[in-house]
């Protein structure tokens, strides 16, 4: 295993381009791909959540051609795959697993969905439900409820009513709201129980509506895609910096000096994680934003406050704030995150014992997490990562206590953002 000493931070200073933003990148994909008409998408992610996406596709048989680095032509297939049977390895990208088990369990064809270890133990069974009430051939693979699945085909169809439940993962929501269109027959959405993770789902609404596809909503309760709903395709999207991989450098900012700028989001982004620097303003850092630009700074006194917030809406940003905390004047407390367990790791657990290794008093709850940070971080600690690209992305800010961190198997940041280290030590100096 690869390991990465970070030496000690005195100062961060500079500007950032952020990389595309994941939840846009492979939304686009998708409802490309299943548009009529050609895409271009511009500045979409590449990382490994998007290559997983990108290969299922080109499986599927899509046209597609990389135009440049970071620009991709799609041409649709109207929800009519070429390729009627296919395995697809999906990794470990809920953005791609999700959606696609919806696309596919409404076409004709057979296909089988698997991916990495921890990918079979993250929860399916709500969007499974949802689609067998419309008829989808859903067989689980291993353990019911969890990936891997074999999808078969089926005589699907527009039921008046499906019911989806919310509050494990949005991302149920998000994959059966984007396939409805290809049954071409008015669906109405209810939601049961609480929704998580809501602005994800306005993320999917306004993207779907690019492509053509207008969904009726009734707050957050019920949602209707209306008959005849064919994706046309926009013609050319530009995909916005990642607002959670933002979240790491205004984090700097605010605790080492800063500014720091991040270039590819404004406040008026469509992602809902873009409210981290509410949070970030609440410990008293100083955010500056413009057009395409958002800067954070520590405060005037030095240090932050403590932060006591329901994160619901925020579910990755807040990570960031758990090691963030490490550097307020009191405990800090993130409420209402139990979806922290079923992401790429036990999110809650895994921060809990890594924070206590730099010296953090910490309460770990069933939804929530207490920070206290030490008087002194503790020097030289050796943090695992847990294949949890945030896990090793938090703990960079560490360093930022002049303190030297070890981070185990950096390269994890693969995932949504390969060169994370690289930029990192751009605005920090830090060795990578
Ligand atoms: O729809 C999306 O793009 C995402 C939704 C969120 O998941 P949950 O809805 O499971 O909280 C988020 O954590 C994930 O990184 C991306
Ligand atoms: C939860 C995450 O990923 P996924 O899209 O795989 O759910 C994440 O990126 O923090």
């Amino acid at each position: 295993m690869q390991t990465l000493d970070l030496a000690p931070i005195h100062h961060a200073h500079g500007d950032i381009v952020l990389p595309g933003s994941k939840s846009i990148s492979n939304r686009c994909l998708l409802l490309a791909a299943l548009a009529d008409g050609v895409t271009d998408i511009r500045d979409l992610l590449d990382s490994d959540d998007t290559a997983r996406m990108l290969e299922a596709l080109q499986t599927l048989g899509v046209e597609m051609k990389q135009l440049a680095a970071h620009d991709w032509r799609i041409t649709g297939c109207r929800g009519q795959w070429p390729v009627r049977q296919a395995d697809l390895f999906l990794g470990n990208a809920g953005t791609a697993f999700r959606p696609l088990t919806a696309a596919l369990a409404f076409s004709q064809g057979e296909y089988r969905l698997s991916g990495v270890p921890r990918m079979h133990e993250r929860p399916i069974g709500d969007l499974v439900d949802a689609l067998r009430q419309a008829g989808a051939d859903i067989q689980y693979e291993g353990n019911a409820g969890f990936p891997p699945l074999h999808i078969l085909p089926a005589r699907v169809a527009g039921q008046h009513t499906l019911q989806i439940r919310g509050n494990v993962s949005s991302q149920f929501l998000t994959a059966l709201l984007m396939a409805l269109p290809l049954l071409n027959e008015q669906t109405r959405i209810e939601v049961v129980g609480e929704l998580i993770s809501k602005p994800y789902i306005e993320i999917t609404l306004n993207l779907m509506a690019k492509f053509g596809v207008k969904v009726e909503r009734e707050g957050w309760q019920a949602f209707t895609v209306p008959a005849a709903s064919q994706y046309s395709s926009p013609g050319e999207l530009y995909v916005e910096g990642d607002a959670s991989s933002a979240s790491y450098f205004l984090a700097a900012g605010a605790i080492a000096g800063g500014p720091v700028k991040v270039h590819g989001i404004g406040l008026d982004s469509i992602q809902g994680d873009v409210r981290f620097v509410d949070a970030l303003r609440e410990m008293g850092a100083v955010i500056e934003h413009g057009d395409n630009w958002i800067s954070a700074s520590a405060p005037a006194s030095g240090k932050l406050k403590a932060l006591d917030m329901d994160c619901n809406h925020i579910p990755d940003a807040a990570m960031t704030l758990a090691t963030a905390a490490l550097f307020a004047d009191g405990t800090t407390r993130l409420r209402n995150i139990a979806s922290w367990r079923v992401k790429e790791t036990d999110r809650l657990h895994a921060m809990a014992t890594e924070l206590r290794k730099v010296g953090a008093t910490v309460e770990e709850g069933q939804d929530y997490i207490c920070i206290t940070p030490p008087a002194r971080l503790t020097p030289n600690a050796t943090i695992d990562t847990y294949d949890d690209h945030r896990m090793a992305m938090c703990f960079s800010l560490v360093a930022l206590g002049q303190t030297p961190v070890t981070i185990n198997d950096p390269g994890c940041v693969a995932k949504t953002f390969p060169d994370y280290f690289e930029r990192f030590a751009a605005i920090t100096g830090a060795g990578a």
